[in-house]
């Protein structure tokens, strides 16, 4: 590997059902290989069952069993065979996140000579750089069986990160007492040990991003994913991607499937228990409606094809929030008043369903858009209920209010962090850049983003033939640790870099 390269992710915003996704009502999910150890328990269980299926209106249950003749087939089919093939657990309501434009880029430059023996992590964002020397790395407590051989032979993620690993590593980082630079440096090293191995050519890892960070856009995923996908290429885990910017064709997933569950694996270094939903839309882009799961079964997970594209502002109001703080406080009210909250999330997943139905319809026409920001503007509401705005989110909704441009909801965990504002089609710039100016003012970062944009994609600068080397925009110095790090400004980063302005790049 002599070639630098670039990899890049987006971030996501959660467009409906935030907190309405952390309650559910009782599921039961099927498991066949369960089918065969038969007894008569299962038989009379399925029974009480079927009995409260049909006479508790508000469980919800898996779509297969909603008609009450195929629960009397089911039942039937399942006394000829040998165990329950259901288990009972929390399905959640669901919530829809979309990929966002703003995006996290990392920067693969080899060592060559010069550092051959140390590998190097430049964070700028964060302010951060850190060197390992290779061959002092723990490489022996890398368990050898972690592998998949199908379809090829490749390392392969354990369900939880394993704690020898885990302990052996902290003793490479104890050093680092900043917790959101260890989180990075944490995460960089779990996936490089696993993904790569001694004799890898050392190389120094740079990382930019245009999305703020920690402000529930996603950036720990959308770098996670570039950190997995940038490892598994140095790894030859996967092969170069091949769909271009504007190719939406359906490729092998594998590729992406891999780089999407190693991304899990550094979402769980930085965050212990994550849901998976933002890697899972880092790396596929799109967007993604999901239903977690109470028990430790995976989220249900469902990608949201040919979403359409929808012109978004996004506002930072930058009020620090804690996401688990947020939701404790919806959690004592719903102690509080259990049916008042329990018909507002109710709501919220009314209104989740039905945004889901007009986003995968084939034709997204004006009379649709319009719906969906009614949609926008009750979840606003329903949220404002539960006590998760703030101030500044309900600054960001009436200066967008006033001039009449669309809709906004916040987005995400509330109590600050950002809103989203879907705005009218064919509105005036000037309304658009007055508004700009009020947030300005008020001390918030607004941005015209896309939604459901391009997952993971890779590009190596300096080497396709279609770069016009004598275009004095393409400036190759950019794609140098130096280069990268000291492209100054957001707008530059999109410019220089950005999947927009660079025909090179191309997607899994
Ligand atoms: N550009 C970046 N450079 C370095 N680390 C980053 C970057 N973006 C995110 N991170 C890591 O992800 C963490 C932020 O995760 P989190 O608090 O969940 O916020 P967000 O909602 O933006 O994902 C940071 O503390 C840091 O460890
Ligand atoms: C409030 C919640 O529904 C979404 C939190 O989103 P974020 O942390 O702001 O990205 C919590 C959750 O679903 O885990």
């Amino acid at each position: 590997m002599e070639k630098s390269f670039v990899v890049s992710a987006p971030g996501k915003v959660i467009i409906f059902g935030e907190h309405a996704a952390v309650y559910g009502k009782v599921c039961i999910s099927l498991s066949f290989p369960a089918f065969r150890n038969y007894s008569i328990i299962s038989s009379v269980f399925l029974s009480c069952y079927s009995l409260l299926i049909i006479h508790i209106r508000s469980l919800y249950i898996l779509p297969l069993v909603f008609n009450r003749n195929l629960i009397i087939i089911f039942h039937f089919v399942l006394t000829f065979f040998p165990s329950p093939p259901f288990s009972f657990s929390a399905l959640q309501k669901p919530a829809i996140a979309a990929a966002v434009s703003l995006r996290t880029y990392l920067l693969v430059s080899p060592n060559g000579d010069k550092d051959k023996d140390f590998i190097k992590l430049d964070l700028p964002d964060i302010d951060f750089s850190h060197s390992w020397k290779i061959s002092d790395l723990p490489w022996s407590i890398i368990p050898s069986n972690n592998v998949d051989n199908t379809p090829v032979f490749r390392p392969k993620p354990t369900e939880s990160l394993i704690p020898e690993v885990v302990s052996k590593l902290s003793e490479f980082i104890y050093d680092i007492t900043n917790p959101i630079h260890y989180n990075s440096a944490y995460a960089f090293l779990y996936l490089y040990l696993f993904l790569l191995n001694k004799s890898t050519p050392a190389c120094t890892f740079t990382i930019r991003s245009t999305l703020p960070i920690g402000a529930g856009l996603g950036s720990s995923a959308s770098m996670a994913v570039c950190l997995a996908a940038s490892l598994s290429i140095l790894g030859t885990h996967v092969s170069p991607p091949t769909l271009q910017y504007d190719d939406f064709s359906i490729t092998n997933s594998t590729d992406s499937s891999f780089i999407d569950s190693w991304s899990f694996m550094a979402e769980k270094c930085i965050h212990g228990n994550p849901s998976g939903i933002d890697n899972t839309v880092a790396c596929h882009g799109g967007a993604i409606m999901f239903q977690r799961m109470k028990s430790s079964i995976p989220s249900v997970k469902t990608l949201i094809k040919n979403f359409p594209t929808l012109k978004l502002l996004l506002t930072n109001t930058a009020h620090p929030r804690k996401t688990s703080d947020l939701v404790s406080k919806v959690a004592s009210l719903t102690n509080q008043f259990p049916l008042v909250s329990g018909s507002i999330l109710d709501a919220i997943e009314s209104l989740t369903k039905e945004a889901y139905n007009l986003i995968i319809r084939p034709f997204f026409d004006n009379d649709s858009k319009n719906r969906l920001r009614d949609l926008f503007r009750i979840n606003h509401g329903l949220l404002v209920s539960l006590g998760v705005s703030h101030p500044s989110l309900e600054k960001v909704k009436l200066l967008a209010d006033k001039l009449d441009l669309g809709e906004t909801k916040l987005t995400g965990a509330g109590g600050g962090g950002c809103a989203i504002t879907l705005l009218k089609d064919d509105i005036d710039t000037s309304k658009i850049d007055s508004l700009l100016n009020q947030y300005q003012n008020e001390g918030f970062e607004a941005f015209e983003t896309t939604l459901g944009g391009k997952g993971v994609g890779l590009m190596y600068p300096s080497v396709n033939p279609s770069t016009n080397l004598n275009d004095p925009t393409v400036d190759l110095s950019h794609f140098t640790p130096n280069g990268f790090i000291s492209i100054e400004s957001k707008i530059n980063i999109e410019k220089f870099i950005g999947i927009e302005n660079n025909p090179e790049w191309r997607f899994w």
